[in-house]
């Protein structure tokens, strides 16, 4: 449903994005991450037929999204990262503009947005909250239930309650098929609610994958008596990640009778497991540059 081939777009300052390939399926949800000023408004907006591309195509449902950028922008729902309100509105106003400007009305489901979010339509933009201005663009992006979300940064000024009743939301839309790209910063919020991941970087995607093919590294921390049984312990057919202070970090690698084995040769005092999370794995890409860390003694 969304699809972007070698999409290429440098600005005068040299900065951009370079040879993107993304595709989102229906009921498909992609997490799009990176650090700051990587490239994902930009592609975003591309998407949107806000931008030309220097090359390759970016298209929704077939639909080219520089060529027919009114039928897409009409479509989609889209959330950016800063929203533009007009002077002189309240909530209400901006969400009938919206409403107008696509020709959809839903207004059933426009009110249930509205009271699931606890949003207060009468209060004038320019009184609102950052929070509150987020509500009022994510009504606006879902309100019409489209087949095509694009969200930049959604959760950006919720609080953690709003953000939960957001992510129940997207996984609504995705049950019904809808085709969803969403940047965030937030990890926790990927690993909930999206099947797929792009990282990209400096222009680049680094990575794309199904989110559920990233390996999440496992880790047993055992400390034990003295320098002796640290050293046994690296001597050993372990892999060991790291050690400090007399605590051994051993990776997990389905070896548990080696490790049950090498840990009978020392003197253990406590032992606790520990899961790699999604945020340590991005960590790595985002300072490696695409090349994970290996072994790093502290
Ligand atoms: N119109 C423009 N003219 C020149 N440079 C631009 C323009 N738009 C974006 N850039 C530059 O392109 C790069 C990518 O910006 P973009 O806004 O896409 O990043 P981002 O990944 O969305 O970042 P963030 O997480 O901070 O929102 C940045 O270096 C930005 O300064």
């Amino acid at each position: 449903m969304i699809s972007i081939s070698n999409l290429t777009k440098k600005f005068q300052n040299g900065k951009g994005i370079y040879n993107v390939d993304l595709s989102v399926e229906k009921g498909e949800v992609m997490g799009f991450i990176g650090p700051n000023g990587a490239g994902k408004s930009t592609t975003i907006r591309h998407l949107m037929g806000f931008m030309k591309s220097d090359e390759g195509t970016a298209t929704i449902q077939g639909l080219d999204c520089f060529k027919q950028a009114a039928d897409v922008q009409k479509m989609v729902g889209y959330l950016p990262g800063e929203i533009a309100f007009f002077d002189g509105m309240n909530g209400l106003d901006f969400l009938n503009l919206m409403g107008n400007m696509r020709g959809t009305y839903n207004d059933d489901y426009r009110n249930e947005l509205i009271h699931r979010f606890q949003f207060d339509v009468k209060t004038p933009i320019r009184k609102m909250s950052k929070g509150m201005k987020q509500k009022v663009g994510i009504i606006a992006a879902f309100m019409h239930r489209p087949n095509v979300l694009l969200l930049d940064e959604p959760t950006s000024g919720l609080d953690p309650l709003m953000q939960n009743i957001f992510m129940d939301l997207v996984l609504e839309h995705k049950q019904r098929g809808t085709a969803i790209l969403m940047s965030s910063h937030i990890f926790s919020e990927i690993d909930r609610v999206c099947d797929q991941l792009a990282i990209i970087k400096d222009g680049r995607i680094i990575v794309s994958s199904p989110v559920d093919a990233l390996e999440k590294k496992q880790f047993l921390k055992v400390t034990v008596k003295d320098e002796v049984d640290v050293e046994k312990l690296k001597q050993s057919p372990l892999v060991i990640e790291a050690c400090k202070n007399g605590v051994v970090t051993i990776r997990i690698e389905d070896n548990y009778s080696t490790i049950f084995q090498e840990l009978s040769r020392v003197q253990v005092l406590h032992m606790e497991t520990y899961h790699e999370k999604l945020e340590d794995l991005f960590i790595n890409y985002y300072e490696a540059g695409g090349q994970k860390h290996e072994y790093s003694t502290l």
